[in-house]
């Protein structure tokens, strides 16, 4: 597969460990690059993928001057300032795919539908429930303005603009413009081909039996459906015990295959985190070890051709450090454009002493109702609290360095949808 603008054999290899949160995305905004190769697809099978080249509209949309609106269409020069007007009303009509081929003159008018090109003398349209028929003659009321309820040639899409940039995931409306322009097909990215897989003996399937100290895997469940909205093709590893013969061969045979595998837990320094240990000897790996809370141990790496992300187990470690982190660089892999903080400001609903302030806080939160829409933290903040994230619209980002939070304070929040979560 042939690759351009190929991200460094090392990407992740910039100052590890110990960063600041805002520091370590700066590095990966600036060190990760495009992995994949570019394809041609017809439009339907575009959904999602982030686009190869610009796209230029070639034509002006509209192509003509056309009616919004259902009525007569006139010279607003024939129109008496300020006074009712009484137009001779001419034969046929004006219609949508059915231009009309004559010419108004002044003091006439013509019926006209929505979306019908301006017949040649014509610059206004009044709607037909303005005007009123008598004998013939259409009487049109004071204060039509010229130009009134006509849409003008390109003013949607003027030929030469670019409509789309590269890089620009492709959703439902961007698909509808290229249509628009008469595209059947776009130039997209490949989709990145991503790992993903769960670790621990204590982990079992949803729907199989519990054994005793057991825990139904609840992240490889999360995590590829947050996958699923970005354009990557996911292979699920499923589950990897802590037999490092057993991760070491997964991990190895995933790596000839993917362009990143994606882990969940296994990833701090305990003596059953075989994920970090196996990347770190068959590959390189950086323990970034984040100064964040939760999400500390993320690790970031390459596998033989493969890159690697090890999320922490505790699912709302993972999930929180998968939308900070994994997300943006999936992105960008993809040959999507790096997203934008999606962290606006909202006065606080709560009081907070910050006991720490050398490490950032992902706090979970909600909006209070009404147009003030503070907001308040949800009850239990613990990473192993799952249902916070159900509780919660979104992330509050307390940075580093930051200090104690009064009431109405403007705190740094993001929805859970504009952080990437569909739903
Ligand atoms: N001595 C230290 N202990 C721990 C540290 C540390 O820095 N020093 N960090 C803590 C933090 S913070 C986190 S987060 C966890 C992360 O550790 P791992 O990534 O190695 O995760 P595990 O130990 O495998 O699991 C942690 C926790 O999460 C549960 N888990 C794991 N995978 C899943 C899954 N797929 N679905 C649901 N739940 C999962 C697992 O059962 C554990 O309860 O380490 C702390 N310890
Ligand atoms: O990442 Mo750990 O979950 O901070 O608690």
């Amino acid at each position: 597969m042939s690759t351009s603008a190929i991200t460094e054999p090392d990407c992740f290899a910039f100052g590890a460990n110990d960063l600041s949160l805002k520091v370590a995305l700066q590095q990966l905004e600036a060190g990760i690059g495009r992995v994949v190769s570019n394809e041609r697809l017809p439009l339907a099978a575009c959904l999602g993928r982030a686009l190869a080249e610009p796209l230029t509209a070639h034509l002006d949309i509209p192509g003509v001057d056309s009616s919004a609106m259902d009525g007569y269409a006139f010279a607003s020069a024939s129109l008496v300032p300020g006074e009712q007007t009484s137009l001779r009303l001419r034969e046929g009509r004006a219609a949508a795919g059915h231009p009309f081929s004559g010419t108004i003159a002044a003091g006439e008018a013509l019926k006209i539908l929505t979306g019908a090109p301006m017949p040649t003398g014509t610059d206004t349209v009044v709607m037909w429930e303005q005007a009123t028929l008598v004998e013939g003659r259409l009487v049109v009321p004071p204060g039509i303005t010229h130009g009134q309820n006509r849409r003008r040639r390109g003013e949607d899409m003027g030929a030469g603009q670019i409509v789309l940039g590269a890089g620009q995931c492709l959703g439902p409306q961007h698909l509808g413009v290229a249509a628009r322009l008469g595209h059947a097909e776009l130039n997209v990215y490949r989709r990145l081909r991503v790992a993903l897989a769960s670790s621990g003996d204590e982990l079992a399937e949803p729907g199989a039996r519990l054994p005793p100290g057991g825990v139904f895997d609840a992240n490889r469940v999360i995590l590829k459906a947050a996958l699923a909205s970005l354009p990557v093709k996911t292979t699920d590893l499923g589950i990897l015990p802590d037999d490092p013969a057993i991760v070491r061969d997964v991990l190895i045979e995933a790596a000839a295959r993917h362009d990143l595998i994606v882990t969940s837990g296994g990833a701090s320094r305990g003596d059953e985190d075989h994920l970090v240990r196996t990347v770190r000897t068959h590959g390189m790996l950086h323990f970034w070890e984040v100064r964040m809370k939760p999400g500390r141990p993320l690790a970031m790496g390459r596998l033989r051709q493969s890159l690697f992300i090890g999320l922490p187990g505790n699912p709302v470690a993972s999930l929180s450090a998968f939308l900070l982190f994994a997300r943006p660089v999936i992105l960008a892999l993809a040959g999507a454009t790096w997203p934008p903080t999606p962290f606006r400001l909202r006065p606080a609903g709560f009081t907070l002493q910050r006991t720490r302030r050398d490490r950032s806080e992902i706090l979970r939160a909600r909006l209070e109702p009404g147009p003030a829409g503070r907001a308040v933290l949800v009850e239990r903040q613990a990473s192993h609290i799952l249902t916070s994230l159900v509780e919660a619209e979104g992330l509050i980002l307390l940075e580093e360095g930051s200090g104690d939070i009064d009431e109405g304070q403007g705190v740094p929040f993001a929805s859970l949808r504009d952080l990437g979560l569909a739903q």
